[in-house]
């Protein structure tokens, strides 16, 4: 039964709406951009890499993920980068991704904001060009960084602001609210960006209200910690907010003490539009699929549960409706739910 309802998801066309492109740098080509750039890193074999990720919070993950994007120096590096992870997406049957990246940890090592964002770009065009598989760019603030450090980015992406499509809030959570980018956030929705945070991986239920209320968020990622707060639950219901979920992350931060006790479940039966995502999957150990599967080997998941995450990824996706509704009636054929 679970074999079947893998096979199901696997096939199935799905989207990602939480992926950090830096957290998708796999280990084999950290070292090979290491050796191109020549840059020294603190390991000596690839497998040293894959044993250093074991994490027991949120920041000893950001510590490795920052040393790691050391080794992205040329628009060839992000380019390839972001390459290796769309290709990762055909293999999963991933139609849609909408990807997240930190101008931040590069512009602060003395990367070209062009440098990046014409890497990331030119690989996600080739991929819509080549195989159909189609964007979104979300540009996130690092919030452990100052309100200063936010504006000077915004600045930086100005030339760049037709092509990027949405806005975001990550690093370390606690301690760094929402409301310290309130400013930041009002300048972005007159821009007319979209706006999602992280907010309720590590941090507080008020953290997620704030998301709500000040930033005032299209979409919320993690959202874990929303279950303390029945109100709050409620009104996420009421909006309708996309939860951008992260099993295997969840697992790999210790959100959760094993994937058995992963609240997906309970958010469904709340009405929560919870979602499934990798986040970092060079990190986390998996990608999108192997999220799903995770979640299928550890919770009683339904094949009617199983539709319901992927199709409330097709709801919260901020993709072209035609296109939605196209690969909405493919998912249907697939679940074989009658219109
Ligand atoms: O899971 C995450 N949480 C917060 N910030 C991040 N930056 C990359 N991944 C993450
Ligand atoms: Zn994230």
């Amino acid at each position: 039964m679970t074999s079947a309802l893998k096979a199901l998801v696997s096939a199935a066309p799905k989207v990602e709406l939480h992926l950090h492109i830096e957290g998708s740098l796999e280990p084999e080509l950290m070292f090979a951009l290491a050796q191109r750039n020549g840059v020294a890193l603190p390991y000596k074999r690839v497998e040293d890499v894959r044993a250093a990720y074991q994490f027991s919070n949120l920041q000893e993950f950001l510590d490795l993920y920052y040393q790691g994007m050391s080794v992205l120096q040329t628009e060839q590096d992000y380019y390839d980068l972001t390459m290796a992870y769309l290709q990762r997406c055909q293999q999963d049957n991933v139609v849609h991704t909408e990807i997240m990246f930190d101008p931040q940890g590069h512009l602060e090592r003395g990367i070209a904001f062009a440098t990046v964002f014409n890497g990331i770009s030119g690989a996600l065009l080739d991929a819509e060009r080549q195989w159909g598989l189609s964007h979104r760019l979300i540009m996130s603030f690092l919030r452990h960084l100052s309100e200063e450090s936010a504006f000077a980015a915004l600045a930086e992406a100005e030339p760049f602001l037709k092509h990027i499509h949405a806005v975001g809030l990550d690093s370390s959570e606690m301690g760094h609210p929402p409301e310290k980018f309130a400013r930041v956030f009002a300048r972005c929705r007159e821009l007319g960006l979209k706006i999602t945070a992280h907010a309720g991986e590590e941090g507080p239920p008020a953290y997620v209200w704030q998301a709500i209320d000040t930033l005032q968020v299209d979409r919320i990622d993690h959202g874990n910690r929303s279950l303390e707060d029945d109100a709050l639950v409620q009104e996420l219901v009421k909006r309708k907010l996309t939860l951008t979920v992260c099993p295997l992350s969840n697992l790999k931060l210790c959100v959760v003490p094993s994937l058995t006790q992963h609240p997906m479940l309970d958010m469904l039966k709340q009405g929560l539009k919870a979602t499934v995502n990798s986040d970092d999957p060079a990190y986390f150990g998996g990608y999108v699929n192997d999220n799903y599967h995770a979640l299928i080997d550890h919770l009683p998941l339904t094949h009617s549960h199983l539709y319901d995450l992927l199709r409330n990824g097709f709801d919260g996706a901020w993709m072209d409706d035609k296109q939605r509704q196209q690969h909405i009636r493919t998912l249907d054929q697939a679940f074989s739910v009658r219109c």
